[in-house]
């Protein structure tokens, strides 16, 4: 695993943008080998799309040759609300690059058969050659995706009954009435992203500080999902300094020790 602690939430976008950028232009993608990228909604990654915009309008970076596959979406609300994924996603960030509009995957969180739409996203997934890298966020009871406490760490695409701590706190989008936020979702599994190659979560605010001491210093555990990201070969976790206040000092020292070496990871090549 690896802890990359900026100082700003913004400082996160930048380096998780900077570090996207980086594994596409490696990837090298063309018209027979598309990079696959999973995408979580949220306000964590916003600052990330900012930077992924800015780079494609500079000509530095390119989606054409790109795949993206969201990690959940409502159910229950039209695909054009607001404060549906397929809407966010859109807003904030395929409306303003290069991606070809069938390569943008969400779920449709309002499928006639919503089992059949999840072993379908599964196969896409698969038809596609699985993801490469996997960008998360966390809600602060630590799910991944719609994950709630309590759902199974080799879980696959399908629907979820949201937590009361998650409806609560996704109101917010809802003009604050808890009476208004969809009740259920389709999110993907966590052996879904753990099947990815790579996963990068973003964990921001000293709101996510205990959830990202459980996700790291805690065992693993299916009450606290993301924490299943320990047993992934893969791992990026990216933090600003908020967020890591109930990290223990050694932690933090370890990481912040290895700042140059992760700066490396995002170095531009010439
Ligand atoms: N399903 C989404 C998650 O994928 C997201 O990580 C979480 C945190 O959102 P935010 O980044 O706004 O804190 O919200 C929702 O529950």
């Amino acid at each position: 695993m690896r802890l990359i602690i900026e100082n700003t939430a913004a400082d996160v976008g930048f380096w998780a943008a900077k570090y996207i950028k980086r594994k596409i232009l490696d990837f090298n993608p063309g018209p027979d080998k598309y990079f696959t990228l999973g995408l979580p909604t949220g306000s964590t990654p916003m600052g990330t799309y900012q930077k992924l915009i800015e780079f494609y309008k500079a000509g530095k970076l390119s989606f054409k040759y790109v795949k993206t596959f969201n990690m959940d979406e409502y159910c229950d609300i039209p695909r054009d609300h607001p404060e549906s994924y397929h809407s966010f996603m859109w807003n904030h960030l395929f409306k303003h690059i290069d991606i070809e509009p069938e390569n943008a995957h969400l779920l449709d969180g309002n499928a006639p058969d919503l089992d059949k739409e999840c072993e379908e996203y599964e196969r896409k997934i698969v038809q596609a050659g699985g993801i490469q890298l996997f960008l998360g966020g966390i809600g602060p009871d630590g799910h991944i995706a719609f994950n709630e406490p309590g759902s199974s760490l080799v879980s696959r695409t399908r629907v979820k009954t949201l937590a009361q701590e998650t409806i609560i706190a996704n109101a917010r989008f809802f003009g604050g009435d808890i009476a208004k936020v969809p009740t259920r979702a389709l999110t993907v599994g966590v052996g879904t992203v753990m099947d990815a190659k790579e996963v990068m979560i973003l964990i921001t605010g000293a709101h996510k500080a205990y959830a990202l001491h459980k996700a790291i210093e805690g065992g693993v555990s299916h009450m606290f999902t993301v924490s299943a990201f320990q047993m992934h070969k893969n791992t990026i976790f990216v933090c600003d300094e908020d967020a890591t206040m109930e990290l223990k000092v050694k932690t933090v020292k370890y990481f912040k020790g290895l700042h140059n070496l992760h700066e490396k990871l995002i170095e531009e090549k010439l």
